[in-house]
């Protein structure tokens, strides 16, 4: 039996329920920290930089103002910015700067109450500018979204920099339909969509283009039947993007226009960095801010600017960027009154032809590309209102919400999606609400109502879930592959490419999957989630199965014994690993034998695993910070970090250049995360374990899922540094790796 329209009606009712209740934690977290912190302590912390003074604003792709901020001498005896934490990418308020000194309710001078630090311009962080010789922070670029009604901005002449949580994601996905929605067409409910929600089920053929990796493109086969859906899941190393690439490579060459998602900015940055030598030409979308600087070349801005269209915008942005520095720069300059009111009407002019000029610049660009990568979140921006795609492509979709995923879904035709769920999972605020008893189907009332729904896909519903009667939807027969709703999609290609597989049934990914089903029943039935933590990925394959899932088991990263342990323990002994990978070290790279020393080489390079236990060294862990905000501040330990060092010193030593090398942990006081280096990989991966204590606290290593990504980045070495006597008494899992290090690496003990 297929979903009821009540069943549609209790999913959706919960997802937007559990939106709400994870934006409510996201704003509470970000106001206890903004509130609970004294200035002076906020910018101890770099969360805040306070006395900057505006530089200049220019003007970005989309009419984004870029304001630059800097420390003016008159406040400060040097220009260098004090230790921060702003990055590019991030959420920023420019609000009124507040004397560190004094007490937060009142200014030094006036005595009237200061701008409330929820008040103020709100940007992302475009980029933090160095100087030249002391190498050091001296300004800062924030690009703010100023649509052109917004309300005059006016910057107070001393600002405070203050960084935020990214609540804003949620307010997009949460729409009021009151109040728009993502610019998607409403009453579009093609088959796929019909599928995701249980109305209609799978097509019975599966799912991808035959993949001979890199090969010349194969001919089309005859047409089967139709997919809409395709699941690759596999554990790590296991080829997942590897896979995507080729699928995408291979519709591009069948004329098919794909939109190319992940649920991270990183994931779409690996996805676009291993498209490029292909040549398949793409068109990077998101801020040039949050995109890796190599790749910059293909987000759409450096396409746009280098675009023969683009000179007829460039006036119009030279002379709005002099207006809005006279309203907004520094100094005597700054218009006041009736004058300022004049030129702010100016500006709201110029920006509306602005965007005009450059909505036919973007146009262009966009019709042109035949790849559009973008996050998830992203896909839902102005430069693709109302396009569509043959193929929506989602890779590490095990670590998006499924809200989040609905973006890009509902812009296509055909689903892929990639994850392995054993990885890390997306991140969700409001933990203690992770587990619901039981979900009551909502009773036909107000409760219903679509505008307290107010999830994206709701739009897409109107028309079809009749809000007076669940008797008025007709649900087909559960043998049907047609829906009796309407497809009142204008742009449906289905009938045109329907038949196109998805995943062939001859392909190498079908040949690595048993082709019977498990006896594990698949009702096809909408459930509503427990949790934000349920992903599109896990639903899918709950209530469809092997019938539109291609697992991957044959792992091309790494030796044979850093997969050992993952494997054994989260993979039933599933992952095999390749010959070409199973016993490749340090040593086979290319060069590094002939040029390293003999004793480096069987000291440093010979091993797959490397343990150094620090037990008993009395390398203990810090807290990184003051204790004012409770417990939660990021640890470091810094004997541990020496130690690493030393590792990193040695191993380039014996000939290994550093950008082979990550060095990764759980806290970011430490180094570089787990959380950055998803869908990554190295020669060689340092881990450091960071937690030593007498209290065996293991915190953030207790986390499976964060384990595993962290364990199985590294293709010929991974060394562990921790503390054993520690981290074993933190789970019966982390008991069983400590034994397994102590069996299976070459263990060392404190100093190298
Ligand atoms: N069929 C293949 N033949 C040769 N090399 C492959 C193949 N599939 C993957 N690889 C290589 O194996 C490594 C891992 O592949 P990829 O990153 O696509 O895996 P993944 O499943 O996405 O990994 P993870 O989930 O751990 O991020 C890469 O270096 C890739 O080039």
């Amino acid at each position: 039996m297929l979903s009821s329209e009540i069943q549609l009606r209790a999913f959706l009712e919960r997802q937007s329920q559990l939106l709400q209740r994870e934006r409510t934690a996201e704003i509470e977290r970000t106001s206890l920290l903004l509130s609970s912190c004294s200035p002076k302590l906020l910018e101890k912390k770099g969360l805040a930089l306070g006395g900057l003074g505006v530089v200049g604003i220019n003007i970005g792709l989309g009419g984004k103002s870029l304001i630059e901020l800097e420390r003016p001498s008159a406040y400060h005896s040097t220009q260098l910015f004090p230790p921060h934490s702003f990055r590019t990418g991030d959420l920023a308020r420019i609000a009124e700067h507040v004397s560190v000194s004094v007490p937060k309710k009142t200014t030094a001078k006036s005595g009237k109450k200061p701008t409330s630090d929820t008040q103020g311009v709100e940007g992302v962080v475009y980029k933090v500018l160095k100087h030249l010789i002391l190498v050091s922070d001296t300004r800062i670029v924030i690009a703010v979204d100023s649509s052109d009604s917004a309300e005059d901005f006016e910057l107070p002449e001393r600002c405070r920099l203050l960084k935020l949580a990214n609540s804003v994601t949620y307010d997009s996905l949460l729409i009021d339909s009151k109040n728009g929605s993502h610019g998607q067409s409403t009453g579009v409910l093609n088959n796929l969509i019909q599928v995701l929600l249980g109305i209609i089920p799978p097509s019975s053929k599966n799912a991808l283009p035959d993949l001979q990796y890199s090969g010349p493109i194969p001919e089309p086969k005859p047409k089967r039947g139709s997919a809409e859906i395709a699941l690759i899941h596999g554990p790590p190393g296991t080829g997942k993007t590897h896979t995507l690439i080729e699928i995408i490579r291979q519709l591009v060459a069948q004329g098919k226009r794909v939109l190319v998602c992940g649920a991270s900015n990183l994931a779409v940055d690996n996805l676009l960095e291993r498209l490029l030598p292909h040549g398949i030409p793409a068109t990077r979308l998101g801020h040039p801010a949050r995109v890796l600087s190599v790749l910059h070349p293909a987000t759409l801005d450096a396409q746009a600017s280098r675009s023969e269209e683009s000179a007829l915008a460039k006036d119009v942005k030279k002379d709005l960027e002099s207006a809005m520095n006279s309203l907004t720069g520094k100094g005597k300059g700054r218009l006041k009154g009736p004058e300022r009111r004049k030129m702010w009407e100016e500006v709201k002019e110029l920006r509306k032809e602005y965007r005009k000029r450059e909505g036919i610049v973007v146009k262009t660009v966009m019709a042109q590309a035949k790849v559009v990568l973008a996050t998830c979140h992203s896909a839902g921006g102005r430069e693709l209102l109302n396009a569509r795609f043959d193929v929506v492509v989602i890779d590490e979709a095990t670590q998006a919400l499924e809200a989040v995923c609905w973006i890009p879904i509902l812009k296509a035709n055909k689903l892929i999606l990639a994850g392995d769920p054993l990885q890390l999972p997306p991140t969700i605020m409001s933990t203690h609400e992770k587990t619901v008893k039981k979900d009551p189907a909502p009773k036909n009332n107000e409760k219903n109502h679509p505008q307290r729904l107010g999830w994206n896909l709701q739009q897409c519903l109107q028309g079809h879930i009749n809000q007076n009667s669940p008797t008025q939807i007709t649900v087909p027969p559960s043998n049907s592959s047609e829906s009796q709703l309407p497809n009142t999609d204008p742009t449906s290609s289905s009938s045109s490419d329907s038949d196109e597989p998805l995943i062939p049934e001859d392909s190498e990914l079908s040949k690595a999957v048993p082709r019977k089903p498990k006896k594990t029943h698949h009702s096809g039935v909408l459930r509503p989630s427990r949790s934000l933590e349920t992903t599109l990925f896990d639903r899918l394959e709950r209530m469809y199965g092997l019938n539109v899932k291609r697992m991957l088991t044959v792992q091309y990263r790494m030796h044979a014994r850093i997969a050992e342990f993952p494997s054994n323990t989260l993979y039933t002994s599933s992952l095999i690993s390749h010959e070409s990978v199973a016993s490749h070290l340090l040593t086979d790279l290319n060069g590094v034998s002939e040029t390293s020393e003999p004793e480096a080489v069987a000291d440093v390079l010979g091993f797959p695993v490397v343990f150094f236990d620090t037990s008993g060294c009395e390398y203990f862990e810090r807290l990184d910070d003051d204790g004012s905000i409770g417990d939660e501040g990021s640890r470091c330990n810094e004997n541990e970090a020496a130690l690493v060092k030393t590792w990193v010193e040695k191993l380039v030593q014996a000939g290994i250049s550093p950008s082979q090398i990550a060095v990764i942990t759980p806290y970011q006081a430490q180094i570089g995360t787990v959380d950055g280096m998803q869908g990554r990989e190295k020669e060689a991966v340092i881990l450091s374990l960071v937690r030593s204590n007498d209290k065996r606290e293991v915190g953030f290593l207790k986390e499976k899922r964060r384990l595993n990504v962290a364990m199985t980045r590294p293709r010929r070495q991974l060394c562990v540094v921790g503390d054993s006597s520690t981290v074993s008494q933190g789970s019966p899992y982390l008991k069983s790796w400590m034994k397994w290090l102590e069996t299976h690496a070459d263990v060392r003990f404190g100093e190298v």
